[in-house]
This record gives structure tokens, C-alpha cells and sequence, in this order.
């Protein structure tokens, strides 16, 4: 593995983040390159050229999309720290969980934030529930993973951080201790973690994305990135 690995990122995007994570959990050296998505680099379409979207991690001249796709190929390319289990079956579940996240938990909790009236009860009564069945899978355990980080912690790395910005920002407290005690012991567990305290963005970064856009993100339910 000679080749210099670049990841194409942008520092706000928990999708980033996961690539990120995953890379120093190994210990791995790499370029971050930022991108201005509202001005996207000629080298992010040419090697992103079907989705145009960050994360692109390059190996060589070698890309690769998708940020749990990038945490996987991370985890099967470098040694070190194992970020999926080596037993067939537990690395299907590490999966299920990771599908659930991006399928049920990411969309409910963003659109609660981002919604009104029944529309929004609907969504926070959709966000309750997946949080709770999430939660339930930590069964008492420090992270995800065990007693280490692995495939479903970053792919949950949003709750984390960014989820709680966004509530603050829109006067929500969805996940908050008194409901989901565990998921926010898991999220200070996450953030504490030392290869996630390397590349965590600032809370404040978040807050300066979001604050100055609340109205237009939403009247869109999508991130506004000029
Ligand atoms: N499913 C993708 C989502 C990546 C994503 O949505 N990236 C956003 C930044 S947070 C992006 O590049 N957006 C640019 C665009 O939509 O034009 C992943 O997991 O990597």
C-alpha cells in the first residue's frame, strides 16, 4: 500500500467524519482535501462523477465512494484496529445495524428537526421509536462494537454530535439523557474516544452550517451548502 491516500471530505459532514474515524482508528496517514460543495473541484466530479458527493477516499488514482463503503474498504485494506467482526454472522448484523441507521434513524431524526405541525409529530413518533430500538442494541455495552468502536458506532456517529446541534438549533430535545440515557452515555463514550477526538469537528463548526441556514434547509429538508 505505497500509494498516498487522499480523502476528499468536508469537515461539517458526519459522512466524512466516518471516513475519517475509520481511517485513524488504523493509523493510517492522509490528505484530507476540502471541498466547497457549493463549488464543487473538477477532482471531486471526475472521481465522483456519478453521485458528485464527499466522501471520495483516493488510493493512488484509485477512488472510492460511500462513506461505509470507504470504512469498509478501510477496515479490509489495513491492519490494525477491526472495525467490523470477523465472525460471518456478527458482520451481517454489524450491517443490518449500519442499513437501519442510514434507512431509519438519519432520516427520521433530520426531518423531526426540519418539519412542522403533524408532519413533524409524525417524524419525532417515527425518530422516538427507532432511537429506542437503537438504544436497545448497546445492551449495556461501552460502544456498539464491544469495548471498542467499530462499524455501528461510526455509522451512528451523527447521534453523536451533529444530531444534537441540529435540535438545539430548531428548539427540539429529542434525544436528551432523561429518554435515551444509554445513547447519550454511548455519544460521550464516542466523542471522548481518541482517534475521534483527532478528526471530531468543532461543536461550533456545526452550529456556524446550520444556524445561519435553518430557514432555508427548512423550506428545502436538504442541506444548503452556499
Ligand atoms: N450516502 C452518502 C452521502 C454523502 C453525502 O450526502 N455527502 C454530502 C455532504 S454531507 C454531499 O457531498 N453533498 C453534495 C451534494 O449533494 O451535492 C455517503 O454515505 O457517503
Amino acid at each position: 500500500m505505497g500509494e498516498t491516500l487522499k480523502l476528499f471530505g468536508w469537515k461539517v459532514s458526519p459522512y466524512s467524519h466516518r471516513a475519517e474515524v475509520a481511517l485513524r482508528l488504523k493509523g493510517v496517514k492522509y490528505e484530507f482535501i476540502h471541498e466547497d460543495l457549493a463549488n464543487k473541484s473538477d477532482m471531486l466530479i471526475r472521481y465522483n462523477p456519478i453521485l458528485k458527493k464527499i466522501p471520495v477516499l483516493l488510493q493512488g488514482d484509485t477512488p472510492i465512494v460511500e462513506s461505509q463503503v470507504i470504512v469498509e474498504y478501510i477496515d479490509e485494506v489495513f491492519d490494525g484496529h477491526p472495525i467490523l467482526p470477523k465472525d460471518p454472522y456478527e458482520r451481517a448484523e454489524a450491517r443490518f445495524w449500519a442499513r437501519f441507521i442510514d434507512e431509519k434513524v438519519r432520516p427520521q431524526a433530520w426531518m423531526s428537526c426540519w418539519t412542522d405541525g403533524e408532519t413533524q409529530k409524525s417524524f419525532i413518533a417515527q425518530a422516538k421509536e427507532s432511537l429506542a430500538t437503537l438504544q436497545g442494541r448497546l445492551e449495556g455495552k461501552k460502544f456498539f462494537g464491544g469495548d471498542s468502536i467499530g462499524l455501528i458506532d461510526i455509522m451512528a456517529c451523527s447521534l453523536a454530535l451533529w444530531y444534537g446541534v441540529m435540535q438545539e438549533v430548531v428548539g427540539l430535545n429529542l434525544l436528551n439523557e432523561d429518554d435515551y440515557p444509554e445513547l447519550c452515555r454511548w455519544g460521550e463514550e464516542y466523542r471522548n474516544a481518541e482517534a475521534v477526538k483527532e478528526c471530531l469537528p468543532e461543536r461550533e463548526l456545526i452550529v456556524g452550517f446550520f444556524a445561519p441556514r435553518k430557514d432555508r434547509i427548512f423550506a428545502t429538508k436538504a442541506p444548503v451548502y452556499d
